[in-house]
């Protein structure tokens, strides 16, 4: 749905928010506690209004930092790499970014944020987001030549029509071998190619290969008594890029995708632990317009945290069942 704007002269009251609150409530509609603004400067539709300007408004940081558990280091270079490309007026080529983890750490979830955040999500801007599920879109091996050709011509087509659009592969480590290496001549530093110019769009590629590479890193910290914010994020890219590089699973087996360097970020999601489940728990509930429950919220926690089978510190489904729970725990 696109956005409901309220607004009026004068300052909201508490019980006139409260009835909002409730009316959109019983029609199932949620409003989030930082989209009640009660002063100058007004965030809308991605601008920032003042009284006598009006100005896009930079990435909302704080929309990462209350919901992505766990994932400093991706948040982290995330915003890092979009800030600098978006800042750019014309940037040298796409910004090309890999997410790497276990299932359900926040790795699709990421990059529907990446994507409300340059869209808005209203269902005009919504053309610019492509999609990609290679089990849906490029599930036969043999199919590879046609597939090379329609994806070529699909970022063809839609980078002409909007230069600043993105595209998200998910399942990479289910991609024919091959395939993606079609995309690379997009991905190079050129300043066009048959006078359609890419620097503007945006690739996200979401992998569970190099999953069990971070965690090994991750569980080696908290086995040192490390703390996980302490892993050198350099460090850990430069060895997903090699462990990427060398596994037949992973989309990029051998890919020149990497060989060239074309990948501008490898970009790690680190496994949840026990205490970002229960975030996960906590804020599905309230999406689910329910009372913090602490007692359930220890219950879907702890046992979602099965990994290692000795310490279980980590959730190897990550949060991804944590909705269904909730919702099943009614
Ligand atoms: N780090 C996180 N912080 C907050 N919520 C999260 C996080 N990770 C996952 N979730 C919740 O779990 C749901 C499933 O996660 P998501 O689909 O992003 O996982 P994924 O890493 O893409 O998994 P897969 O590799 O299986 O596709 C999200 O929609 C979100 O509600």
């Amino acid at each position: 749905m696109d956005d409901i704007f309220i607004a009026q002269s004068s300052l909201f009251t508490e019980q006139q928010v409260t009835f909002l609150n409730n009316t959109l409530q019983s029609k199932g509609l949620v409003v989030a506690p930082e989209k009640i603004q009660r002063a100058a400067p007004w965030q809308y539709l991605g601008l920032t209004l003042t009284d006598t300007l009006v100005r896009p408004q930079k990435l909302h940081l704080w929309i990462w930092k209350r919901k992505v558990f766990g994932q400093h280091l991706a948040v982290q270079i995330v915003l890092r790499a979009l800030s600098t490309n978006l800042h750019s007026k014309q940037p040298k080529k796409p910004l090309v970014m890999s997410f790497h983890g276990w299932t359900g750490t926040g790795k699709s979830f990421v990059s529907s944020i990446i994507a409300e955040n340059l869209y808005q999500l209203n269902a005009w801007r919504r053309r610019f987001v492509h999609h990609f599920s290679t089990v849906l879109h490029f599930s036969h091996g043999s199919h590879v030549h046609l597939y090379k050709e329609q994806l070529q011509n699909w970022i063809r087509g839609n980078v002409s029509a909007c230069p600043r659009s993105l595209f998200i592969f998910s399942e990479m480590d289910q991609m024919p071998h091959g395939l993606i290496d079609s995309i690379l001549p997009f991905l190079s530093y050129r300043d066009e190619i048959d006078g359609v110019y890419y620097g503007k769009a945006i690739f996200i590629f979401l992998n569970n290969a190099g999953g069990d590479k971070i965690t090994e890193i991750a569980l080696d910290y908290w086995r040192r008594l490390k703390r996980r914010e302490d892993i050198p994020v350099e460090e850990l890219q430069d060895l997903l890029s090699k462990d990427i590089f060398r596994n037949p699973n992973s989309g990029f087996f051998q890919s020149q995708l990497i060989q060239k360097n074309l990948i501008d970020y490898f970009i790690p999601f680190l496994p949840l632990e026990y205490k970002h489940v229960k975030q996960c728990v906590r804020e599905e509930l309230r999406v689910q317009g329910r009372p913090d429950e602490e007692e359930l919220i220890t219950e879907i926690a702890s046992a979602m945290a099965d990994y290692p089978s000795e310490e279980r510190l980590y959730s190897s489904k990550g949060c991804k069942t944590v909705a269904s729970r909730v919702a099943l725990s009614t």
